[in-house]
């Protein structure tokens, strides 16, 4: 069964001046996804993003979101849209409570609906003992909250986040991840930029790997390994020496690693291949003192991409 995208760009691009941020970029995200855009600085993330919140008109090309188009209807795409935009946009004096009420006015809602609403929202995120505290005095995953919070006070089926995590602490970032995580499995449909590969892996359920303003790769994080990783076979022999013959007489094609008796081989699941590597080793001079098999990662996916 296909269901409708609730966002769909068609042969989008922009162009900044003479640069070219977006280029003839398609994409497609499903309603209840967890959708990840993936890119390192320039790529194109911020841009995309702001375009299909309505808040940026592309040189050529079209978005809808929900079926709208979001030159030619941006207040119907803007209904179903929440933004937490990239740099902290808070007012450092105000309270959550009023950052949140401020917002409930501005989409028009009236005193008991938005009372209501602003004690949902703090509930919602455990914001409630910070309810009268000033912007400025709370830590940066709070204000990440809030951030989030005030994106959602329209009720939104889309929320999108520009890098949400960055600058956040480890312990932080997993707590947002959770919220995420959490609020997605009530139908919102995310997404998000990063350009951090485990926050991806984390988070998404699908993921658009762009560069230079085109999706280079389209696919769950699963599927995206698949594709360009293979698994990886490391090799911890008794002296570098050893290590060092391994990898001169190698025909399967073992690499040196970082630690010099450490030796690494990218494996497929070739039945011929396996019995070569497995032959290899045992006919290693010197012990074996280690092996591990990893499998691929999205470092894979971004190496394999960026050799393009
Ligand atoms: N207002 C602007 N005017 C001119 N060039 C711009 C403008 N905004 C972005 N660019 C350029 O367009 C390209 C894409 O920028 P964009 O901010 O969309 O990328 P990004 O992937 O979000 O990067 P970052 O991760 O650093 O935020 C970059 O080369 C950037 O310098």
């Amino acid at each position: 069964m296909t269901t409708d995208p609730i966002v769909q760009a068609v042969e989008l691009t922009k162009v900044y001046e003479t640069r070219r941020a977006l280029d003839d970029l398609a994409l497609r995200v499903q309603p209840g996804s967890r959708f990840v855009v993936l890119g390192h600085n320039g790529a194109g993330k911020s841009t995309l993003l702001e375009i299909i919140a309505t808040l940026r008109v592309p040189t050529s090309g079209s978005v809808r979101v929900g079926g709208f188009d979001t030159v030619r209807q941006p207040r119907e795409a803007g209904r179903l849209i929440g933004l937490a935009p990239q740099s902290n946009a808070l007012d450092p004096l105000a309270t959550p409570t009023e950052v949140l009420d401020f917002q409930a006015v501005a989409l028009g809602l009236g005193r008991r609906q938005r009372t209501r609403r602003t004690r949902d929202l703090l509930d919602l995120f455990g914001l409630g003992e910070h309810r009268a505290s000033r912007v400025a005095t709370l830590s940066g995953g709070t204000c990440r909250k809030l951030d989030l919070a005030v994106a959602l006070v329209a009720e939104p089926t889309l929320v999108i986040l520009d890098e949400p995590t960055t600058g956040l602490d480890p312990l932080a970032r997993i707590d947002f991840w959770a919220e995420l995580t959490r609020l997605n499995s009530d139908g919102t449909t995310l997404l998000i930029s990063t350009q951090d590969l485990h926050e991806a892996d984390v988070l998404a359920t699908d993921i658009a790997v762009l560069r230079e303003g085109r999706v280079v790769a389209q696919g769950t994080p699963a599927a995206l390994k698949q594709r360009v990783g293979t698994r990886t076979l490391t090799l911890d022999l008794s002296t570098d020496a050893a290590s060092a013959a391994l990898v001169s007489s190698s025909r399967v094609g073992f690499l040196p690693d970082d630690h010099g008796n450490r030796v690494r081989l990218g494996i497929s699941d070739d039945p011929a291949a396996l019995r070569d590597a497995l032959t290899e080793i045992s006919g290693v001079a010197g012990e074996i003192t280690g092996l591990h098999l990893s499998e691929p990662s999205l470092d894979d996916v971004f190496v394999a991409l960026a050799a393009r």
